[in-house]
């Protein structure tokens, strides 16, 4: 089987005047989740639209496992697991019934009972959609794009409204999802999200993609200068310097025991991600 799931070349999308994707290189390969970060209005959405077949394109080549979305069919579309923003439609429908039905469109769904604890409402199966506060209608909405067992997952902002036990408890879901072997396309404006789940990244600002890489490495943020941080005579002292290991050596030559509230930090990915915005 071709490793590769989604391949996007010169990808080019107008509104009018406005060149929302400008000419967009991506490739993403099976079983890897995948994240697209950026500010708003910079085309994520137009991109992922257009690779799930919702929006055509003015030019470049797209391919999403093996076939071009303009043109795909259905058996196409029941590899593909989609989560949208959240609707009010079902809302007299019990969350059973909607997972139920929906499982329905596809060949080799998963068991609906399943999917349902396995976002963790399985508490709320008999509940009307409507009943639902915000957050649990967010985990139907990831319910109903797993259900069909994709290959591919698209997951547009799925945790936007989840208070932080539920957050954690999703990206166990999208581990696992991993694991399995499902290929994920994450969008999310939570860096730690991001972080956390996505083997790698590409970051999009003007319709362009301004740097790839993984999360550790992103923007030359492995390499980047490190801060050595101590506490000296009630003072908090602190150095930057591309020589972190040297610093902590002098220093542990200076003080007889620990060094007092020693730390080594990084750039955190947030702050290389908005130094690569400002760039752009
Ligand atoms: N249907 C449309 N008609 C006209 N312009 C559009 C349309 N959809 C998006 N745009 C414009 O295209 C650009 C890219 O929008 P897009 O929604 O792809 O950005 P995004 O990165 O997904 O943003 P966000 O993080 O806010 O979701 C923006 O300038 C937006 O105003």
């Amino acid at each position: 089987m071709d490793d590769t799931a989604v391949k996007v070349s010169g990808l080019t999308k107008r509104y009018g005047a406005v060149t929302a994707v400008d000419g967009i290189d991506l490739e993403i390969r099976r079983g890897e989740v995948f994240g697209l970060l950026g500010p708003n209005g910079a085309g994520k959405s137009t991109t992922v639209e257009i690779l799930e077949g919702y929006r055509r394109r003015d030019a470049g080549e797209v391919r999403v496992l093996g076939e071009d979305p303009a043109h795909a069919g259905r058996a196409w579309r029941s590899r593909i697991g989609v989560v949208l923003q959240s609707s009010n439609d079902h809302a007299e429908l019990t969350v059973r019934e909607l997972v139920r039905h929906v499982a329905g469109y596809y060949p080799d769904p998963h068991d609906p009972d399943e999917v349902i604890e396995r976002v963790g409402l399985a508490e709320k199966a008999g509940t009307r959609l409507r009943r639902l506060s915000g957050g649990q209608r967010r985990r139907v909405d990831v319910a109903l794009g797993i259900v069909g067992r994709p290959e591919l997952l698209f997951l547009d902002e799925p945790t936007t409204g989840f208070d932080p036990e539920v957050r954690r408890r999703f990206w166990d879901l999208i581990a696992g999802l991993a694991d399995d072997g499902t290929t994920i396309v994450l969008t999310s404006h939570y860096l730690d999200e991001v972080e956390a789940l996505a083997d790698r990244i590409a970051v999009i600002a003007g319709g362009r993609v301004v740097a790839e890489g993984d999360p550790a490495t992103l923007g030359g943020r492995a390499t980047a200068k490190a801060t050595v941080s101590w506490l000296e005579d009630g003072v908090r002292r602190s150095v930057e310097t591309d020589e972190p290991t040297r610093t902590v050596r002098e220093l542990a030559a200076r003080f007889p025991g620990e060094v007092p509230e020693l730390t080594v930090t990084r750039p955190t990915l947030e702050e290389v991600y908005l130094g690569l915005i400002r760039q752009a």
